[in-house]
């Protein structure tokens, strides 16, 4: 420790704690002004509230004690237990008894996994789990009731090899309960003082499965559980794909496209090998005794192929989606992103639809304003506001902008002027109006340079595949006919209300897929809590999680809060000071090391868990994937080695397992693995493990990205009975065409769809726009007037 760096931090340390508290003081006056109150006053406000209740105001409440002779009946029951704080534990205790200081109830009844903790980041705090657990035990044991805390270690959802390599895996990812010190997985884990694990990290706990692989008479299912490593390296990928690998002729310098392309395929390959999966059936179903098993407490499932709708993609974050979403798209496989943030809201989206307004009605003031203060014209909010003073007490900001004579003004009046004189909307004769909408947006976009604008910020590739996107939809937009633009606004409004519904609908919210609802589901592992699917992606093994979290605060400084060595938790706060030796650089505090050690420690025990709940969401199959970089010379393949010790990403530890054996019996070290990959393509990693005393063993296959892939879309036969319904109307076109399961729900949610006359089939994806005179769009090319969810429906439009 430097005394003197310590000493000079003082200052800093001070002049913060002044900052932080007035704007703490001044948040809290603004909260009571206003009279709100946020998340953490909710658990704040309810503890101190149950904490005043007497017996009598308990009882008119109906707050609980059971046991206690002066209280009703009642119980207290918590899922997800493992994702509480201490605040909102002492809040459950202070519902289920009047002394939340003790926990001498028999009322409350707790469920959780402490191994799928996954919201440190909104303040859970996992080692609340194991003091909650040892008190109700206590309280158990003092009331004299049998203390049955079951551990729930039977599984219902995961196939017997996918659930055992599970378990394999994670029987060294995590701790074992109480690990020795020379346990390889005790080194992997953060330790006490006292060298013991912490409480923070949750122990291995290996399940069995309910379920079995075979129907009841025999057909089987055979599980893939696989992790697949994507060379990155030139030397790797000529080393381990081989020559005329579909990677190898892909930019390397994009190691998440690459994967994002490996992922893809693979996905693409299980849906054309025809793989397949289990479906659940009802006692009602005419084969159930046939597949039965005899034994009540097994599932009775038949067998059926996987479709699209069966595979989740789960990522980490929300960053990066895109390329999975353009990789299906290349291999025309149907996909739905759950969720994610809406096209229309997305700030560069915002910023056009903006625009329209204003073409449409300069005077919509609200609607300038973001105009103006959007990149595109990068105007402050104090220069709106200067300019907004100068209006007429009944003028718009618009008739403002018009009459300012400051020159940043006179510009942009002059571009919005001109802008509506391409749109049409302008009485002025003196400039080209445009045939197209999105020939609108694309001249606006090359004379404000916007694109680059927003191109070059944080979240560039995506705002740019964002405008694209906005433009194709103008494009449509003007082949459907629609004229103006005030037809045009009023349909983006429409789009943008329904995708806003759908957001709180929680379903699916933008697809980019073949027409909507369905396909292979792509979202995040905290999106996938709760959730399970037949296959199960879990990619970018070799995403490095302390770069993506960082601090709490940027810069500098951190914020922890750490164990008060009572069970409880301090916050602790770190601050970098000038470096006594050299006044231009900062030197780190004791306080700042220790908090962000901590954190580290903290979020890598999380990432464990984010793995464990993103693997468990698997029924059928799993697969995992890591990028593998070049780095280290004596690691066969020039892989980089894995350090599962001081992990930065999940490959650090998969890799440690699947490769290099660790804890594994038996001499097959990682050049073994590397040679299995060369020759066969693949290696068998066989994890063994114990599990209620007994030996098990769970095997995990390490398989290279496949070579090449063919997927074609399985086609269902829907007789649209074009000519039933229309007088009149010659059809020009097969009567019977062929629709993919997602074109049908395209047509049903009224989007465009072609057909192909030559061969009968059909398509919905933007892509798969006519490219020569043999596609027709179903629906108005057709059949005038009829939209395509007409024909689906096969009734006729209303007459007009
Ligand atoms: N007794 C049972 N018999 C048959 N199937 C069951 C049984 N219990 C649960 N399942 C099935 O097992 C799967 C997982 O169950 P559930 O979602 O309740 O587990 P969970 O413990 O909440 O899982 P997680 O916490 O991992 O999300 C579901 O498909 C559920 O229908």
């Amino acid at each position: 420790m430097d005394l003197e760096a310590e000493r000079a931090s003082y200052e800093y340390v001070d002049a913060f704690a002044t900052v932080a508290t007035a704007a703490f003081e001044r948040y809290a006056a603004a909260k009571h002004r206003d009279n709100v109150v946020d998340f953490g006053d909710l658990i704040a406000l309810a503890n101190h509230f149950l904490g005043q209740l007497d017996a009598d105001a308990r009882r008119e409440f109906g707050f609980f004690a059971a046991g206690a002779p002066d209280g009703p009946d009642g119980y207290v029951m918590v899922d997800e237990f493992q994702d509480t704080n201490a605040d909102q534990w002492r809040v459950v205790r202070a519902l289920a008894a009047p002394d939340p200081d003790a926990v001498d109830t028999t009322n409350l009844f707790v469920v959780g996994d402490d191994k799928q903790s996954i919201y440190r980041f909104r303040g859970a705090d996992v080692s609340v789990f194991g003091d909650a657990d040892a008190a109700l035990a206590a309280a158990n044991e003092r009331a004299g009731v049998a203390a049955d805390q079951p551990p729930l270690t039977t599984n219902f959802r995961t196939l017997p090899e996918p659930l055992h390599a599970i378990n394999g895996l994670f029987d060294r990812v995590f701790p074992q309960a109480g690990a020795a010190a020379s346990d390889p997985t005790h080194e992997w884990a953060a330790t006490d003082d006292d060298g013991s694990v912490a409480a923070f990290e949750a122990a291995s706990e290996p399940l069995a499965s309910a379920r079995r692989s075979t129907t009841g008479d025999g057909d089987r299912v055979d599980p893939t559980v696989e992790y697949m490593p994507v060379p990155v390296d030139a030397a790797q990928q000529a080393d381990l794909l081989g020559d005329g690998h579909h990677l190898r002729e892909e930019r390397r310098e994009d190691g998440n496209a690459l994967e994002a392309k490996a992922v893809a395929t693979r996905v693409a390959t299980l849906l054309s090998d025809g793989t397949a999966v289990f479906e659940a059936v009802d006692d009602d179903h005419p084969e159930y005794e046939r597949l039965a098993h005899g034994d009540e407490d097994v599932p009775v499932e038949r067998i059926r192929t996987l479709e699209p709708d069966d595979v989740a993609i789960l990522l980490s974050s929300r960053g990066g989606l895109d390329q999975y979403e353009r990789e299906l798209r290349d291999l025309d496989v149907p996909y739905t992103v759950i969720k994610g943030a809406g096209l229309f809201d997305s700030p560069e989206v915002t910023t056009l639809v903006n625009l329209l307004r204003v073409l449409v009605d300069p005077t919509n003031d609200r609607a300038l304003y973001g105009l103006l203060r959007s990149p595109m014209f990068g105007r402050t909010d104090d220069a709106l506001a200067r300019l907004a003073a100068t209006r007429d007490s009944d003028g718009s900001l618009w008739s403002a902008l018009q009459a300012a004579d400051h020159e940043e003004w006179v510009a942009i009046a002059a571009d919005l002027r001109r802008f509506r004189g391409y749109a049409g909307a302008s009485e002025s004769e003196e400039y080209d109006r445009v045939a197209t909408w999105s020939a609108l947006l694309t001249r606006v976009l090359d004379e404000t340079g916007f694109l680059a604008t927003v191109g070059t910020d944080e979240r560039g590739e995506k705002a740019v595949a964002n405008v694209d996107e906005f433009r194709s939809r103008l494009r449509a937009f003007s082949e459907d006919g629609v004229h103006s633009l005030a037809e045009v606004l009023d349909r983006i409004e429409r789009r943008a209300d329904s995708d806003a519904r759908d957001a709180e609908a929680n379903v699916v919210q933008f697809d980019h897929g073949d027409g909507g609802g369905g396909g292979v589901n792509l979202l995040t592992i905290h999106e996938s809590k709760g959730m399970e699917y037949e296959v199960v992606v879990v990619p970018k093994l070799g995403r490095d999680f302390q770069a993506a979290s960082g601090p709490r605060l940027a810069g500098s400084v951190e914020f922890e809060r750490v164990g008060d060595g009572d069970g409880g938790r301090v916050p602790l706060f770190g601050i970098a000071g000038p470096d006594p030796a050299d006044p231009y650089t900062d030197t780190s505090t004791v306080a700042r090391e220790v908090a962000r050690e901590r954190r580290r420690a903290e979020e890598r025990a999380e990432q464990k868990r984010l793995l464990y709940v993103a693997a468990t969401r698997a029924r059928d199959h799993l697969i995992l994937s890591g990028q593998h970089t070049g780095g280290s010379d004596e690691y066969p393949a020039g892989l980089e080695a894995p350090d599962p010790e001081n992990a930065t990403t999940w490959r650090d530890w998969v890799q440690a397992v699947v490769f290099d054996g660790v804890g594994c019996p038996g001499d097959d070290d990682a050049a073994t693995v590397v040679d299995g990959l060369r020759t066969d393509g693949m290696y068998e990693r066989v994890l063994p493990y114990e599990r209620a005393g007994a030996a098990e063993a769970g095997r995990i296959a390490v398989r290279l990205p496949p070579a090449t892939v063919s997927y074609e879309p399985s086609e269902t036969t829907v007789e649209l009975g074009l000519d039933e319904f229309v007088d009149g109307v010659t059809v020009d076109g097969p009567t019977v065409l062929e629709l993919s399961p997602s074109t049908c729900t395209a047509l049903e949610q009224g989007r465009r769809c072609w057909s192909d006359t030559a061969t009968g089939s059909s398509r919905s994806t933007r892509t798969q726009r006519p490219t020569d005179g043999r596609r027709q769009r179903v629906g108005s090319d057709l059949h005038p007037g009829w939209t395509p969810a007409d024909c689906l429906r096969r009734t006729p439009p209303p007459a007009v």
